[in-house]
């Protein structure tokens, strides 16, 4: 880690809403040092927290940082309908050799070497909100300025957050955003829908609620320590012949009406809306 600190020595952060945040914390939590990181958000309410908990330095404006200070990196965590003013912004730093990382959905590489240069090293990567723990998923694309040690870098430092997956072409980073970018949403719904249904069953709210998350969050552990498992092997450990699970899963896999074609539409729906939202 002490290299990283190095290497990433000054780290920019622009966006720290619920992602930004998500990422900054993890990097915190996961060795980088609070030195090395700066923050700029226009909403301090959202940034002062951090600094006070973690010391990092936080500014309403990329105008406000201290003149001297060139970022070896800028993270770019801000909404598509903002991410023209942010990056005119930071603009300057592209002749400085400093890599640009975007995590925006639908920002795409060719829309930030149009802005900054084609031959400024661009990340277009998309992480998801457990980075926050250490337990994040970020796939990514880089454009051809990205080489050698630098891609190997960015490459750890997104390890740091959880695992780093590099894809082949930046397509693939719609399908990517609608599976993992808001695949814990999913899952929170998945906690959600189960209680509801524990209450049809006739269940007390309460109790309904804390067996959905207990359950969601012994099976994560039975995924994480048992990690050579088929996922499949875990599901037929619980699902005795002719017994109760079975059951269930005579609804949620049939062919027709079960969970499957809902994700197939699911997943279908976000990937065309990242495309759609494309710029
Ligand atoms: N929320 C999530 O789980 C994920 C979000 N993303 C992407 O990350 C981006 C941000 O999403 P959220 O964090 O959810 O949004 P958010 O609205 O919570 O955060 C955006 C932040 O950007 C700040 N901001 C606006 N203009 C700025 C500027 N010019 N300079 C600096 N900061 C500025 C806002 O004050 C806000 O704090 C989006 O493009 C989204 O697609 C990607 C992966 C996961
Ligand atoms: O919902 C969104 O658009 C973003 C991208 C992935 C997660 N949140």
């Amino acid at each position: 880690m002490y290299s990283l600190n190095k290497i990433f020595n000054p780290l920019l952060l622009i966006g720290c809403g619920k992602i930004g945040k998500a990422l900054v914390i993890g990097w915190l939590e996961n060795g980088l040092e609070a030195d090395s990181i700066h923050i700029v958000d226009p909403n301090i309410q959202n940034t002062k927290a951090i600094s006070q908990q973690y010391g990092v330095k936080i500014y309403d404006q990329v105008e406000a940082m201290p003149q001297h200070l060139v970022p070896i990196i800028v993270v770019i965590a801000v909404k598509p309908q903002m991410m023209n003013k942010a990056i005119v912004s930071v603009s300057r730093f592209s002749h400085f050799g400093t890599c640009f990382l975007s995590i925006a959905a639908s920002s795409t590489i060719s829309y930030f070497e149009n802005k900054l240069g084609n031959t400024v090293p661009i990340v277009r990567a998309m992480p998801n909100i457990a980075s926050a723990v250490g337990h994040g998923i970020t796939a990514y694309f880089a454009n051809c300025n990205v080489v050698g040690d630098q891609k190997i870098h960015i490459h750890q430092l997104l390890e740091t957050i959880g695992e780093a997956i590099e894809v082949d072409n930046e397509e693939q980073i719609n399908a990517v955003t609608a599976l993992s970018g808001g695949g814990p949403a999913y899952v929170f719904l998945l906690i959600e829908t189960l209680a509801k249904a524990g209450i049809k069953s006739g269940l007390p709210e309460k109790v309904a609620m804390k067996l959905a998350r207990t359950t969601v969050i012994g099976s994560c552990e039975l995924l994480t320590r048992y990690p050579s498992q088929e996922v499949s092997q875990l599901r037929l450990n619980v699902t005795s012949q002719g017994g109760t699970t079975a059951e269930a899963l005579k609804v949620l896999m049939d062919d027709h009406t079960g969970i499957q074609p809902i994700f197939n539409a699911a997943l279908a729906a976000a990937t065309e809306r990242s495309k759609a939202l494309t710029c």
